[in-house]
């Protein structure tokens, strides 16, 4: 069995402590690793590591020895471990503007490094990483989560199998309301930098690299972008308690056009109270049927079980709209959308399959974030370049 040192950098965040460490490697450790192609067990050693020592040995000891029955390496020198020679993937979780640091760290040292979107928030950041990757030889990835989610994969499943005929058109909504932490009772439950542009957050550099992948996976690459966004709450408060100014945009709404002509219009709003399947759902209409994915769940109707309405505002709606739609039986068990990555980036670094989600792809979803702020700033489409 060969086992892979996985340094873990912004492990102590909300996504490093649930998404990565939990339920990707400590989950992976627990089914005994990741197996090859060719029959090769491939396991993990990770280290923790970060500036805060009690959330670390919290996590390397009472979480991992919960999850797994052991405790599991961790340490706050950061530079020590990322040069060290046993180590051979360096993982960044941490806030978007350290990614850049550490991205060059673990390639100065000759690391893969895998790492959370977005890359950088500025696309000529974004392909400098990139290039750096290339240029070191070493081998990259970018978290591209929502290609694994089971409703996206009941929508590519029925992309394959011909069920929409020719795609017209595509809605997404996502979003729900985060508490602005006025009311004591109501804390917000994403951090405070996420309304903060200057610490990198805002809804079009979190998401449209998102979307990017996603639509680009599902319906083909996108040729141009008409975008807009506000920032709608003006204040918030902080972990401390203490309120801030809101500089980040908290909704975006955006029209991409792909090249092939399939028009996507995404809604995305930190401030919309949700009325619809789940927090992200994704209606797909084409000619021969349509489809409604939401995170886990896919509902279709086809031709024969379309209604044909007439508008009479006059009587009550006879049809009930939501009748006509079958609920997709689920085709396999769906595992963990980033464990899964995980166990593809693994595997490719110990030389088994390709990794297509890689820095040089996570540049083009920093690129369509940077080309919606310009169509919003300017009021203008913007054409996407390949
Ligand atoms: N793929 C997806 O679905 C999602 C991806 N993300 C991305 O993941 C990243 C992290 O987001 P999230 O987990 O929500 O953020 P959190 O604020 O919860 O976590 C931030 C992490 O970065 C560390 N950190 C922040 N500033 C510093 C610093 N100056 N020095 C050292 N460490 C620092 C924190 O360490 P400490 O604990 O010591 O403060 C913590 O580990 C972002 O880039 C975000 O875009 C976010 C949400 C979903
Ligand atoms: O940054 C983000 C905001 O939240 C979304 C849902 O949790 C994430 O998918 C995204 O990466």
């Amino acid at each position: 069995m060969r086992t892979l040192t996985v340094a873990m950098h912004g492990v102590t965040g909300r996504m490093g402590t649930n998404q990565h460490f939990i339920r990707s490697i400590l989950a992976i450790m627990r089914q005994g690793g990741v197996t090859t192609s060719g029959g090769e067990t491939i396991g993990i050693k990770p280290i923790l590591l970060g500036r805060d020592a009690a959330k670390l040995k919290h996590l390397a000891e009472s979480v991992a020895n919960e999850q797994i029955g052991h405790h599991v390496d961790w340490s706050t020198d950061v530079d020590s471990v990322i040069s060290d020679a046993s180590v051979d993937i360096v993982f960044d979780s941490s806030s978007t503007q350290m990614r850049a640091s550490m991205v060059r760290k673990a390639a100065e040292h000759g690391k893969a490094v895998y790492c959370e979107k977005p890359i950088a928030i500025d696309t000529d950041e974004a392909i400098a990483l990139a290039e750096t990757c290339e240029s070191a030889g070493i081998r990259n990835g970018v978290v591209q989560d929502k290609l694994w989610l089971p409703g996206v994969r009941k929508l590519r499943m029925l992309r394959d199998q011909g069920f929409f005929g020719d795609i017209l058109s595509v809605r997404g909504e996502f979003g729900y309301w985060v508490f602005t932490g006025h009311d004591p009772d109501q804390p917000p439950q994403r951090p405070s930098w996420n309304y903060r542009s200057e610490d990198g957050g805002g809804m079009m550099i979190d998401m449209f690299c998102h979307w990017q992948y996603l639509i680009g996976d599902l319906f083909g690459p996108i040729d141009r972008v008409l975008a807009h966004a506000a920032v709608d709450i003006p204040e918030r408060i902080d972990e401390s308690g203490k309120p801030y100014p809101c500089t980040a945009d908290d909704s975006a709404y955006a029209i991409f056009v792909t090249k092939s002509g399939v028009t996507c219009q995404f809604n995305s709003s930190w401030t919309t109270r949700v009325r619809r399947d789940d927090l992200l759902t994704i209606q797909v209409d084409g000619t021969k049927g349509s489809a409604v994915a939401g995170l886990r769940e896919c509902l279709v109707q086809d031709m024969e079980s379309t209604p044909r309405p007439t508008w009479n505002p006059d009587i009550p709606q006879p049809i009930d709209f939501y009748s006509g739609w079958e609920q997709l039986s689920d085709q396999t068990n769906y595992d963990n959308a980033f464990k899964i990555q995980w166990e593809l980036f693994l595997r490719h670094v110990a030389g088994d399959g390709e990794f297509p989600w890689s820095l040089r792809s996570g540049a083009h979803g920093v690129a369509l974030a940077n080309a919606g702020e310009t169509s919003w700033r300017q009021q203008r489409w913007v054409s996407i370049e390949s």
